[in-house]
């Protein structure tokens, strides 16, 4: 290493994000007279506010971006420094940063976030999204678009596809249904009509949708169109610095360049063969281009059914690689199959004094029964605030166990502008085909899935304004024998809050 160390802090956690930022607040709260370093790659950092604890484990806050002044105002321990890691040194206890400085730190908690997982690297025409700027590039490239490819089938793709207006959007997923990552086969029935629809205005009277939804074609395709005239009013530009996350789409205007038309064709069971720009596809054998023909689009994209569509751009929705590489090298850090820092149930990684939090690790502890990771905004933060507790409990010398909120999955969020609700194993992860399902659903209303295992409550999806979240998370955390009620478990004309209350 090049220099020597300028200073050492006591803890020193890299990444801005909401792991991070709420781990520095956890730390900064439990030892206030502790010298505490957050290096950050961002401008900006990202801050929970509003938090609501929902109940025993669902909790909903707004994410916003702030500059890190508002983090030293209220920390006065605190140096927030905006570079970027470059390489870390666990022997010494050291890091670099791009701009060639070399910090010591007793403790490092790693905090770096995720990157898109891309179909392909250094594709000018296959976009991620991530953080701000990538939503502004996402923006400003549609505005100018007749027709995207969406291929992914799990968070954003369903966000993506719900919100784009005056743009042919063309989605290429893997499975039989859409939204494979959070739904079954069941509850993507309820949601595909919402294709259909116009979104709900704010307060701006809309027209009735004109639609057609054709027959899906014998190659298992789906389309819909309709015709929106109304759009949406009050939908500003995109709020600099508004940070991505439960409300990203909201932020920003995701407009095509024609006007009104929505068509979202529906490309079931099949992946990415291979991207052409046009003049690579010229010198290509010739493919089923439809009624295209070559060079009307930038480019094209062959899909496993044998399909290819040129379009404007495609944008990979398809998950989340750790940002791991800039601190591996040199170290011994034990990684998870899906390439994160291994952590234990302190959020200890296997190089000592060194923790990980955030869509950076994978969690190696036994799981509760209950519980499975999945990178969002809510684990982060449990895992940012956990991991400061751990650290500061470790110089305190005090005993701690493992957070409550690691006992059961729940996950709050919106799709297709329906609140969704999702708790435990919803669906029905590692069970095999050791559990049962019970289904009510209303046509446009809800949808209510409870997944049952030896006569217990597991896992459930809520889909609507059902009110059943905080008697169902009782019913899982109780582990109470279900058996005597069987359907009579989601009889509509039972109250069942009241019943189990
Ligand atoms: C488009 C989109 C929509 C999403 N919507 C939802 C949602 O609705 N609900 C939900 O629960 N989750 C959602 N998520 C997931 C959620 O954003 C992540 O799980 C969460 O942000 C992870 O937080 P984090 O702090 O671990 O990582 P990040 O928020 O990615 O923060 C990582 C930080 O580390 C910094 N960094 C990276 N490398 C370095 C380095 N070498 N040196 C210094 N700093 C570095 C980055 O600049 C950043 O500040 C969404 C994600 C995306 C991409
Ligand atoms: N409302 C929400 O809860 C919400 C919204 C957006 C994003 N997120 C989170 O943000 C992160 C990023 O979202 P995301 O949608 O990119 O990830 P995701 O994990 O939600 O979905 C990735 C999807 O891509 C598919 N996929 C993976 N590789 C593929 C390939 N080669 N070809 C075709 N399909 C492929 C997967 O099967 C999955 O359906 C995730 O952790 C997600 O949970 C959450």
């Amino acid at each position: 290493m090049a220099n020597r160390k300028e200073k050492t802090f006591r803890f020193i956690i890299v990444g801005g994000g909401i792991a991070g930022v709420t781990c520095v607040e956890q730390l900064s709260s439990q030892i206030p007279s502790a010298d505490v370093a957050l290096i950050t790659a961002s401008p900006h950092i990202k801050t929970v506010t509003n938090y609501r604890q929902v109940s025993k484990t669902l909790e909903e806050f707004d994410v916003e971006e702030q500059p890190s002044s508002v983090l030293e105002e209220k920390f006065p321990n605190l140096t927030v420094i905006h570079s970027a890691v470059k390489s870390l040194h666990t022997r010494s206890h050291s890091l670099e940063t791009t701009d060639g400085r070399v910090f010591g730190y007793e403790k490092l908690c790693i905090c770096g976030g995720g990157r898109p997982k891309l179909l392909t690297q250094e594709n000018p025409y296959v976009l991620g999204i991530r953080d701000t700027d990538s939503a502004q590039e996402l923006q400003k490239r549609l505005s100018k678009a007749k027709r995207i490819v969406v291929v992914g089938n799990g968070g954003i793709a369903l966000e993506l596809v719900y919100e784009v207006e005056g743009c042919e959007v063309i989605w290429a997923v893997k499975d039989k249904a859409i939204g494979n990552t959070f739904f079954d086969a069941g509850a993507a029935q309820f949601l595909i009509p919402s294709l259909e629809t116009n979104k709900p205005e704010k307060d701006t009277p809309c027209k009735r949708p004109r639609y057609t939804t054709e027959e899906p074609a014998p190659g298992g395709s789906h389309t819909f169109t309709a015709d929106r005239n109304a759009r949406r009013q009050g939908s500003s530009s995109t709020e600099a610095g508004s940070a991505l996350g439960p409300d990203w789409h909201e932020g920003i205007v995701l407009q095509g360049s024609e006007q009104g038309t929505r068509r979202v064709s529906l490309e079931y069971q099949c992946e990415v063969e291979k991207i052409f720009t046009s003049e690579e596809l010229l010198n290509s054998p010739p493919q089923t281009l439809g009624h295209e023909n070559v060079g009307s689009w930038p480019v094209y994209i062959k899909l496993t059914n044998g399909k290819t569509f040129g379009c404007d751009f495609v944008v990979s929705a398809t998950g989340v690689v750790p940002n791991t590489e800039p601190f591996l090298h040199g170290n011994n850090f034990a990684l998870a199959d899906d390439g994160g820092l291994q952590v234990d149930d302190h959020m200890m990684t296997s190089e000592p004094d060194v923790y990980a939090a955030g869509d950076v690790c994978t969690a190696c502890w036994e799981h509760s029964p209950m519980w499975q990771q999945m990178r969002l905004w809510t684990q982060a933060r449990q895992m940012g605030w956990y991991a400061g507790r751990c650290m500061a409990a470790q110089v305190l010398s005090e005993p701690i166990e493992l957070d409550f909120c690691f006992e059961l999955f729940s996950h709050i969020t919106k799709f297709f502008n329906y609140k969704v609700v999702l708790l435990g194993k919803f669906n029905g992860q590692g069970l095999g085909s050791d559990h049962e399902l019970l289904v009510r659903c209303t046509k446009g209303l809800e949808y209510v899935k409870v997944v049952l295992s030896g006569g217990r409550m597991v896992g459930a999806v809520l889909i609507g304004e059902t009110d059943l979240e905080e008697t169902f998370e009782n019913l899982i955390l109780n582990e109470m024998d279900l058996t005597p009620y069987g359907e009579e478990l989601l009889n509509p004309n039972i109250d069942i809050e009241d019943y189990f209350d």
